[in-house]
């Protein structure tokens, strides 16, 4: 069967005056993939997905997402793009001065107009199950745990059923366990829901759990792609560095 490229970039480059972050990156993601970004801090995987979804402006290359360039597209298009994929960011924030049910609710809201008071509660409650925390609809974030925040903050991404979701450092700033409870719940949001994600880490354990393929980034380019065990067996020293502490 043929496979469904939902993300093809092309040659995207980008830099920040003399920094040249991005020097041709060529990536392309596949409808099911579930792929990890790795590489040193400051190699531009945030700048990648930033360039993905339009927060930043690319200077050269093309992405294509669901099959148009969005390097092309003006804020209404993007928009519309926008609206299919979920971003869990590295300081995903949660509205302070809302409850978790305000929070999912505005979510909810912005992304589909006209749902009953029902529909949208209903939808509040599925996507809290999902994550573990049903309990927590009254809570406010001041009351949250770091990884309840990550937890809310992924239903808050669920609720509007993306169909790509990227990652940054989804475990960054947890304690090992609660790190890897996140992790356990991104690879079952991948089973039941079948989504496609990119997931920005730099945690190992998190990559070994989510990972189907596994991309390096170094000097600008893509170093290095394979599985988990391809990679952690590589004749590369500098690959096999970021496996030594599994
Ligand atoms: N808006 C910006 N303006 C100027 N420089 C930027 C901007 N965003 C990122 N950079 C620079 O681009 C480089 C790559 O940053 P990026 O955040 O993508 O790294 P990263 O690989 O995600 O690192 P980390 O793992 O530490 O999050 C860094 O040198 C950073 O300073």
């Amino acid at each position: 069967m043929q496979e469904q490229v939902l993300i093809n970039i092309e040659n995207l480059s980008k830099s920040f005056g003399k920094n040249k972050v991005l020097r041709g990156i060529n990536l392309t993601v596949n409808k099911g993939d579930n792929l990890v970004i790795l590489g040193r801090s400051g190699s531009g995987k945030s700048v990648t997905i930033k360039c993905l979804v339009g927060l930043l402006k690319v200077d050269k290359g093309k992405i294509e997402v669901f099959g148009t360039d969005v390097t092309e597209l003006n804020y209404k298009e993007l928009n519309k793009i926008r609206l299919r994929i979920g971003f869990l960011f590295q300081n995903g924030a949660l509205y302070d001065s809302m409850s978790v049910r305000d929070n999912l609710a505005f979510t909810l809201k912005h992304h589909t107009k006209d749902l009953s008071k029902e529909e949208v509660e209903k939808q509040i409650y599925e996507a809290l199950e999902n994550v573990g925390l049903e309990d927590a609809i009254d809570k406010m974030p001041s009351e949250l745990s770091g990884g309840m925040v990550k937890r809310i903050a992924l239903a808050r991404t669920l609720i509007i059923k993306p169909e790509i979701i990227l990652y940054d450092e989804p475990t960054a700033g947890l304690d090992t366990i609660t790190g890897k409870e996140i992790s356990e719940l991104i690879l079952s949001i991948q089973e039941k829901y079948k989504t496609t994600s990119i997931v920005i880490t730099h945690d190992i354990i998190c990559a070994k759990m989510t990972a189907n393929r596994i991309r390096i980034l170094k000097d600008g380019l893509i170093h290095v792609e394979g599985s988990f065990e391809e990679l952690k067996n590589s004749s590369d020293d500098w690959v096999r560095s970021f496996f030594e502490y599994e």
